[in-house]
């Protein structure tokens, strides 16, 4: 290993379906000058995060085997240790996390006397959901861990909510975590000068109060199918199942395929539902990933039913 100079790096934490991916792809636009790779950690088999990196990105390792935070640490390092071999050096990493890990428990790794060697972490980012973050922060004790751990946090969907929750938001933020940077946001923004900050001497890796490990209480189910949709069809139970249960399904994002075999984007966020037409993307099956509390195959099979217009299978990740 040579290595002439530190590789910076940038964790992008938040909550599902906060704006993590957007934002990471308006950095990666800003960082173009230089050598960039990312690490997407995933649940599940499938990577969706991994294939919505802008297009031409070849510098992804994808972490799926499970929350970055607590279950596969030894892929981190491993991956840690491919990133410091590279023959072409980087100069900076950025790591998305899945929605629920624990930014701390992440940034605790690179203050190992081993990883510093070779990694200078520069800021712990967490995007939160303008629109959604009052409501899962009581039900979901990881959005408090991802803001304790930030030394910015962005408040993103920023114009979708009334001024007063913004400021309501602002408060949360500042009385969990009152050295944090806070920068508003809309679709991901966020300017690379924001980054450039010294940060607060008080960083916040592993508070005390969370310090046992966490048990994830949130599912992913991956749902798999060979069968074709009906978008529209799709696109209104979708909003019709969210508004019933939105407190129970957090996010669903995945490709589908209609009944020409176009592929389309499938993402949803609390009540928010795009279904979009993706070109370039070849896909032989429709692959939906739904994550959630209290999530029951069953129940989604029942969701799906009247959009699919042939037979389907379900897989559990
Ligand atoms: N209206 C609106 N939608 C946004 C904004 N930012 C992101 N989105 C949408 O929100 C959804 C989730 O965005 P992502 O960037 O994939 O969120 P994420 O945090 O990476 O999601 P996970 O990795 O699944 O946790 C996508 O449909 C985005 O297009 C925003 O500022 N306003």
């Amino acid at each position: 290993m040579k290595l002439s100079k530190k590789i910076n790096v940038y964790i992008i934490s938040g909550f599902l379906g906060s704006g993590k991916t957007t934002l990471l792809n308006h950095l990666l636009k800003q960082f173009n000058e230089e050598k960039n790779v990312v690490i997407e950690n995933e649940f599940g088999k499938i990577n969706i995060d991994a294939t919505l990196i802008n297009g031409a990105f070849e510098n992804v390792f994808e972490l799926t085997n499970g929350c970055i935070c607590c279950s596969i640490n030894n892929q981190l390092l491993e991956t840690l240790s491919r990133i410091v071999s590279l023959e072409n050096q980087p100069d900076n990493l950025f790591i998305e996390t899945t929605g629920i890990a624990d930014a701390g428990e992440i940034a605790a790794h690179f203050t190992s006397l081993f990883i510093a060697k070779a990694f200078d972490l520069k800021k712990i980012i967490t995007v939160v959901d303008a629109e959604n973050l009052l409501f899962y922060k009581d039900s979901n004790v990881e959005v408090e861990k991802q803001i304790v751990a930030a030394d910015c946090v962005v408040i993103n969907k920023s114009t979708l909510v009334k001024t007063e929750i913004i400021e309501n938001i602002k408060d949360f933020i500042q009385s969990i975590n009152p050295y944090t940077t806070i920068v508003l946001s809309e679709n991901g923004l966020l300017d690379r000068m924001d980054l450039a900050t010294e940060n607060s001497p008080k960083t916040f890796i592993s508070d005390a109060i969370y310090k046992s490990k966490s048990i994830h209480k949130i599912k992913t189910l991956m749902y798999e199918t060979e069968a074709l949709f009906d978008i529209q069809n799709l696109k209104y139970e979708l909003f019709r199942n969210l508004y019933l249960y939105y407190h129970q399904i957090y996010r669903i994002k995945g490709y589908v395929l209609n009944s020409k075999k176009e592929v389309f984007l499938v993402q949803t966020t609390g009540k928010t539902v795009e279904i979009n037409p993706v070109e370039n993307q070849k896909m032989t099956k429709s692959q939906l990933v739904f994550i959630g509390k209290e999530l029951e195959l069953k129940s989604i099979e029942r969701l799906l039913k009247s959009s699919i217009i042939k037979k389907k299978k379900f897989q559990s990740v």
